[in-house]
């Protein structure tokens, strides 16, 4: 499916960070990353394994600490929070990671509330009941609602993920390895949800991947961590319009055309 144009405010990041640097003992992980995330973006980062992806979204949402440089989401330096702002501010992070089981035992009705029923005690039941209703019909599983998980495919599973991170209408979005461990067809339905969800609730994401195709198809711009930076940044194509044979080859031996 082509994707919606989206509407990006480059005078407005929702995410900010210069100079970011991040060792583990005598490893250097990030050595000086820079990255502006743009309201109303989907940024796509790429990078080998080990490279400090994950490093640097568990940095974004304040669950490890930077040894330098700035980290500034929704204009407030997260480092510097604790206690409630920092968990107000991670109410506005939704995170869909690779593993984010669903409670086997709960229907999916029950599965959705879950979030809610922790973090928005205001919320009256009709209320509650609608944005279930919201994030279901948003990716395209009304249906399942009084279904267990077990009666649901990988896919499946995968978008009710989506969509309990999507219930508490978070701002900004990290995705790590959406399409990981699903087949083709499955991955382009991911795909869409991914842009499907920015252009629905205008949210900002960050997507980690190995996959070129889901970067293609999601990312408005795409960046590569090299060495502890970011060494290229455009769009898929400017990205991988190289002579950097270290770039050339994670193309060459990921992608599929
Ligand atoms: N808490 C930690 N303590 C020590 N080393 C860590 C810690 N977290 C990450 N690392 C190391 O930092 C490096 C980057 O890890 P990270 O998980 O960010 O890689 P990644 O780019 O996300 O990889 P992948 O694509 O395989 O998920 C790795 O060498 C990892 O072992």
């Amino acid at each position: 499916m082509k994707k919606n144009k989206p509407i990006i405010d480059t005078s407005n990041s929702v995410i900010n960070i210069r100079g970011l640097e991040k060792s583990f003992g005598d490893l250097d992980v990030l050595r000086g990353v820079d990255l502006d995330l743009y309201k109303g973006e989907n940024l796509v980062v790429l990078g080998k394994s080990g490279t400090g992806k994950s490093v640097l979204i568990k940095i974004i949402s304040g669950l490890l600490k930077p040894d330098a440089g700035v980290v500034n989401v929704l204009g407030q330096e997260v480092d510097k929070l604790k206690g409630r702002t920092l968990d107000e501010l991670r109410l506005k992070i939704g995170f869909s990671f690779q593993n984010s089981a669903l409670y086997d035992s709960m229907t999916i009705r029950q599965n959705l509330e879950f979030p809610l029923v922790r973090n928005r005690r205001d919320m009256t039941r009709g209320e509650v009941d609608r944005m279930v209703a919201v994030v279901l019909d948003a990716v395209g599983l009304s249906q399942t609602i009084n279904q267990m998980p077990s009666e649901l495919s990988g896919g499946q599973r995968k978008r009710i993920g989506i969509a309990r991170t999507l219930i508490l209408q978070p701002e900004i979005m990290l995705y790590d390895e959406p399409t990981a461990g699903l087949d083709p067809i499955t991955c382009i339905d991911i795909n869409n949800l991914i842009n499907e969800v920015q252009s629905r609730f205008h949210t900002s994401s960050i997507i980690i991947t190995h996959d070129l195709t889901c970067a293609k198809d999601v990312g408005d711009r795409v960046v590569m961590l090299l060495d502890g930076k970011f060494q290229r940044q455009g769009t898929f194509e400017e990205v991988f319009n190289t002579d950097d044979e270290r770039v050339k080859l994670f193309h060459d031996y990921n992608f599929i055309d």
